[in-house]
């Protein structure tokens, strides 16, 4: 008989570390960092092998929901989906956006919710949205063992008070507020920050003016990174501003499907054979 202990047939899967806020931040003007949007689990494995980072973001409410903006995002939403993010990834670093209404009351009220966050999805770092005024926050929670990503030029959250989704930056006029939003946050120790919906040049000259890597969206080439949201640039969501590049036409090809199968169903010719159990012998 075998005297083999069993832990020694113990498959180990291959280990493979993750990315950390620590790799991100060491990437400034350095290789670009990759970054998506994912929400669910299939989805997350399949960026999983390309991408740097994937942010579970509250973009989810609009995208998964269906909702008019973000401002109805929850917590709870945020960490059922953080979870089947990290189902799916095993080498990118997983962060999670902070919803509104959980991080901007104090910095205690931050620290409970991202906290909350980390422990209960197993993600690598949370995001919030904000320049000067979270710069205190931000430094809060880093000091306390949480990597933050800060997020700053158009923030989503804001769009009550802004009006509207439109650029910002594009006058001169516009630049000190916004280079100063992102210079504080560097300070306050963001491993990283999202610069968001701002004119190209402005985008240049903050990527050339922060110690933190900037990932752009609708920013410019120049950042140190890029982030899109994983639906807009397969052509699922129908939305077309323009710094989204439609990389595939997934909403077309999904009706295309759904066509071909309603008038297969109706013509009876779906399930052939092929797709039948037959009886036993
Ligand atoms: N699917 C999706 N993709 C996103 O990039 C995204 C979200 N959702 N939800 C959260 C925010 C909202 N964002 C938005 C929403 C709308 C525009 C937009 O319509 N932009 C127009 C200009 C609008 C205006 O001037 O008022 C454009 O043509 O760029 C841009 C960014 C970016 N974020
Ligand atoms: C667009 C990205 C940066 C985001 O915040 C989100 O997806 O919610
Ligand atoms: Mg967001």
């Amino acid at each position: 008989m075998s005297t083999t202990p069993k832990t020694e047939n113990v498959k180990l899967s291959p280990m493979v570390r993750r990315r950390t806020a620590k790799d991100i931040a060491a990437r400034k003007s350095g290789e670009p960092i990759v970054c998506l949007t994912a929400y669910i689990t299939p989805m997350a494995a399949r960026l999983d092998d390309y991408c740097d980072l994937l942010l579970v973001g509250d973009s989810l409410g609009m995208v998964l929901y269906g909702m008019d903006n973000t401002l109805g995002v929850t917590l709870d939403m945020m960490i059922q989906h953080g979870r089947a993010v990290m189902r799916g990834a095993k080498k990118a670093l997983v962060v999670i956006d902070m919803p509104f209404g959980s991080y901007e009351e104090s910095k205690e009220q931050a620290f409970r919710n991202c906290a909350k966050v980390l422990s209960e999805t197993g993600a690598g770092a949370v995001k919030l949205e904000g320049g000067i005024e979270m710069a205190e926050t931000i430094a809060f929670l880093v000091k306390r063992g949480i990597p933050v990503l800060g997020h700053v030029g158009l923030m989503p959250q804001s769009v009550n008070s802004y009006g509207g989704y439109g650029a910002h930056g594009r006058t001169e006029n516009e630049w000190q507020p916004i280079l100063d939003d992102a210079q504080a946050i560097a300070a306050a120790g963001a491993f990283a920050t999202v610069l968001e919906g701002v004119a190209a040049p402005l985008a240049d000259k903050i990527t050339e003016k922060t110690s933190n890597p900037i990932i752009g969206i609708g920013a410019s080439n120049k950042c140190d990174g890029q982030i899109l949201v994983t639906e807009d640039m397969l052509g699922l969501f129908s939305f077309n501003p323009k710094f989204v590049k439609r990389y595939m036409e997934l909403g077309t090809e999904i009706v295309a499907s759904v066509e071909a199968y309603a008038s297969e169903v109706r013509a009876r010719t779906f399930p052939s054979d092929e797709y039948t159990y037959k009886m036993k012998d």
